[in-house]
């Protein structure tokens, strides 16, 4: 079942529309599926399907939208945002690998969010459309900080359910060792961050800013700016605005990196509007610091993470 029409070359011979799409797009696309250019002039991969809508950037494999029909988005975006070649995208999911945070010997975050991805598969069984993106070393990433051979998967699933997965795969093509710092730095849309809070992150080992300790039993609501990193496995976490909550699941994840910016912060950056911070929490899910993953030789290390929409209990 393709979207495009299949053609014929001088010789007779079938091929399809795909190098015509954009050099990046290794697969045919469902009906669900279209390609078009995005903001910025940037390729960008829509899914439409009857139970819920998805956009997804080719740089950076980037999911900017998730909206459940019937349902507010899910992902938060910044009008700020810049849209623009090897420059992050403020909101959505960026991926940060294979470093999170400063480095001084490269980008904030990791190359992977502001570097293109190969879409390599794209399907639709007519409950969940699956969305495979790789990203391999290049000449560029073996100049960089992280030099390392590897493969990294990326799929994205928009499912019937209210449900988004994603889950992100690395191989190690070394014959020693590697490690890396990874995170699906996601950015969900909220009523107010003021009166949302966020439930069974309890008794994990925290550190932020300012403190450090173990989180409460009550849940966590923030008052002010907060960079709260939570160490350890946890059950699912559930965020609760005044609209709905979101079920977020997570494997082989050690972290959840939980970011506001909060007024003074927001005020500060150019791609994130002053007025924006009130709309918006990051509940990342991270394998960062000292969770950082340490890859044998040959190996593959995945990390999955689920949203869930579901109405207010
Ligand atoms: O501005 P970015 O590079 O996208 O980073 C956005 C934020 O990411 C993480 O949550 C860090 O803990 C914050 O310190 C940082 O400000």
């Amino acid at each position: 079942m393709f979207g495009k029409a299949r053609l014929f070359d001088r010789n007779g011979d079938f091929m399809t529309t795909l190098a015509k799409l954009h050099p990046l797009i290794e697969t045919t696309l469902p009906p669900s599926v279209t390609f078009d250019s995005g903001e910025g002039g940037l390729p960008r991969l829509r899914v439409d399907t009857p139970t819920a809508t998805a956009e997804i950037y080719l740089q950076g494999a980037h999911v900017t939208c998730w909206q459940p029909t019937g349902e507010e988005p899910v992902l938060w975006m910044s009008r700020s945002s810049n849209f623009a070649e090897a420059t992050p995208i403020r909101g959505g999911v960026p991926i940060c690998f294979p470093w999170f945070g400063v480095n001084p010997e490269g980008p904030q975050h990791g190359w992977a969010r502001i570097t293109d991805w190969n879409l390599i598969s794209a399907t639709d069984d007519g409950t969940d459309v699956r969305l495979v993106f790789r990203l391999t070393d290049s000449p560029a990433t073996r100049a960089s900080a992280w030099p390392h051979r590897f493969e990294a998967r990326y799929e994205v699933v928009v499912g019937s359910q209210l449900t988004l997965s994603l889950s992100l795969s690395v191989t190690n093509l070394t014959d020693d060792e590697v490690t890396f710092e990874e995170a699906l730095h996601t950015y969900l849309a909220v009523s107010d961050v003021r009166e949302t809070s966020i439930t069974g992150l309890r008794g994990l080992l925290f550190s932020d800013l300012t403190e450090t300790g173990f989180q409460p039993d009550a849940p966590l609501e923030l008052t002010g700016p907060m960079t709260r990193n939570l160490v350890g496995a946890s059950g699912d976490t559930v965020m609760t605005d005044a609209t709905r909550q979101l079920r977020i699941t997570r494997s082989s994840a050690a972290n959840t990196i939980v970011w506001n910016p909060w007024d003074a912060q927001a005020a500060t950056m150019p791609d994130f509007g002053d007025d924006e911070w009130t709309d918006m929490i990051c509940v990342e899910t991270a394998n960062v610091g000292a969770s950082w993953v340490r890859l044998p030789a040959g190996e593959t290390h995945t990390l999955v993470t689920t949203y869930e929409v579901g109405p207010l209990s």
